[in-house]
């Protein structure tokens, strides 16, 4: 990058596999997370880990062979990355993966090689979670030590400017919503860690509430609102209802689905949405299945960026 800047904002996000060996590395790092895995002992932590990994890594693969090899979210993020670097001309825009590259260590040598003090970090994260945005924020301030002077950026799915920007997304996709059952699809997370305090059910709850406010404020009527959570992983219980049985109850309906804990698509979108689920949906007798794109790099999150960073 050569441009000059004396701030940085850098976006947090999970990251992606490229390739098959990035989805090993992605899964090794993602339960090697004692935010994810919440095991106090790190030995223990690994050894899970490598099991998880290994009864995982060629099943989880087949899902990329699905959607060209590799997930969308490192692709589009750079497109958000450079539309943001063109839009702010003294700011450097970073991205920072907690899971692939580019790690946080690379873009704080970059920081420090630019002579950059004052760091904003934007977790590409609308609700709070210590799976997502507390594990990402200490991965960065871990490797920034105290170099920086960072401000972090506080949950924002009460941001009206980026709220407008997602139900503009929900009002572009269908033409006749009274016809289409609305489902916020979240990702989901294990009830232990909401047990033990987490936010981020809350959070979605709001967001979902503040939404279909939002809708019915400007007139636009869906047959049904409803929220339910995705992604489930493992034997324990997760946050419910899930998407699944969600679903059942649409027989020979319509749905659109709005991936709400995303703002960038992945293959959470891209291959479990818009292609397993879609075919749960086929199975039900679902007459139209249609799922939003994320917001991505799109005109109206741009704006919201600089409302919700005060940039
Ligand atoms: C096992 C625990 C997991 C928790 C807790 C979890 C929380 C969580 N994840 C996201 C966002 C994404 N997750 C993605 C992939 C993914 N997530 C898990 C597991 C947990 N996630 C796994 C094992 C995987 C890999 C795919 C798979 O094997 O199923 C992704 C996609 C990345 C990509 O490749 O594109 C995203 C994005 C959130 C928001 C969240 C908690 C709120
Ligand atoms: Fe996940
Ligand atoms: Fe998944």
């Amino acid at each position: 990058m050569t441009k000059q800047c004396n701030k940085a904002l850098v976006l947090l996000n999970m990251g992606g596999a490229r390739n098959k060996d990035e989805l090993k590395m992605f899964l090794t790092n993602m339960f090697n997370d004692k935010n994810i895995l919440t095991v106090k002992s790190n030995l223990l932590r690994s050894i899970i880990a490598k099991f998880i990994v290994s009864s995982r890594l060629n099943s989880a693969w087949k899902n990329y062979e699905e959607i060209g090899n590799q997930s969308p979210i490192n692709p589009l993020t750079e497109k958000l990355v450079d539309r943001l670097n063109d839009e702010f001309e003294d700011i450097c825009v970073y991205q920072a993966m907690r899971y692939t590259p580019p790690f946080a260590s690379e873009v704080v040598k970059d920081l420090e090689l630019k002579g950059i003090k004052d760091v904003v970090l934007l977790p590409l994260y609308p609700q709070y979670s210590t799976t997502t945005t507390k594990s990402s924020v200490e991965d960065f301030q871990e490797a920034a030590k105290d170099k920086f002077n960072i401000e972090v950026i506080e949950p924002y799915y009460q941001n009206k400017v980026f709220n407008e920007a997602l139900i503009d997304t929900i009002k572009n996709t269908v033409e006749n919503p009274n016809e289409y059952n609305l489902i916020f699809s979240a990702h989901g997370l294990p009830q232990k860690i909401v047990d033990a305090g987490d936010p981020y059910e809350k959070h979605v709850n709001e967001h979902v509430k503040i939404l279909s406010d939002i809708l019915k404020e400007q007139g636009v009527e869906f047959k049904s609102i409803s929220l339910s959570y995705q992604s489930k992983v493992g034997p324990m219980k997760w946050l419910e209802p899930a998407l699944d049985k969600e679903l059942e109850k649409y027989k020979d309906q319509k749905v659109l689905i709005y991936p709400i804990a995303f703002i960038v698509d992945n293959s959470e979108t891209d291959f479990e949405l818009s292609i397993e689920y879609k075919e749960e949906a086929d199975k039900i007798g679902i007459v139209d299945y249609k799922v939003c794109k994320c917001l991505n790099y799109d005109e109206k999150f741009i704006k919201a960026i600089r409302d919700i960073t005060k940039l």
